[in-house]
């Protein structure tokens, strides 16, 4: 099994590694950073209150490393600018394998175009295989798969079957070289 290797909170990563943008944890008070307005851009929702926000955030931090989202920070506006998540999925198959799961990844319209949407996802990728998942998957549109093939996912044409409330179509991709 991988290490797991840590994740640098706020604090961790202000400590100055001259990069512009800083991937760290989430925490309660990127929700006056843009947080949600950067999710906004993934997928539009009404805005949250404090209280909701922080009932989440400690609803999520419970779960520990096996639900861990992401953000970059922008090093010289203290902005969020790009955000994912990774769900750590516990089976019964597969000796008791596990599955990492990617979610909600958005870079700021801004920012996008520089590797940064990369950089998270392949943060995600190591976080889920430092934890011993055997695969990573997600869901995406058609025209995001050449994205996933530069953070290393394949795309995966069988056997997908979805129940979704969304009219929207969407693709499975597996990242199946593990
Ligand atoms: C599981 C999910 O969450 S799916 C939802 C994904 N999120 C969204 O659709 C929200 C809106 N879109 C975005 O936030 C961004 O455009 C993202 C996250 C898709 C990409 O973020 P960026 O920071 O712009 O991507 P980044 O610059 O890291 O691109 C890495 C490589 O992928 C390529 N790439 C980026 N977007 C695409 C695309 N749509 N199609 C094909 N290639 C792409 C880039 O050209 C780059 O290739 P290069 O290394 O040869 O130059």
């Amino acid at each position: 099994m991988e290490k797991e290797k840590p994740i640098p909170t706020a604090a961790e990563a202000v400590a100055g590694d001259g990069e512009a943008y800083r991937i760290r944890k989430v925490e309660l008070a990127d929700i006056t950073k843009g947080f949600m307005d950067l999710l906004n851009q993934l997928s539009p929702s009404p805005p949250l209150t404090e209280e909701a926000f922080r009932a989440r955030f400690e609803e999520l931090a419970a779960l520990g490393g096996d639900h861990l989202v992401l953000v970059a920070e922008d090093a010289a506006t203290g902005r969020i600018a790009a955000a994912g998540a990774v769900l750590v999925e516990r089976k019964f198959i597969r000796r008791c394998g596990r599955v990492g799961h990617v979610e909600d990844v958005v870079v700021d319209a801004a920012a996008r175009g520089r590797g940064l949407g990369e950089r998270v996802v392949r943060r995600l990728v190591e976080h889920a295989e430092g934890r011993g998942c055997y695969k990573v998957i997600l869901n995406c549109t058609p025209e995001l798969t050449g994205f996933y093939a530069k953070c290393g996912f394949v795309e995966k044409n069988a056997g997908h079957y979805l129940l979704c409330f969304h009219t929207k179509p969407y693709y499975f991709i597996l990242r199946k070289n593990w």
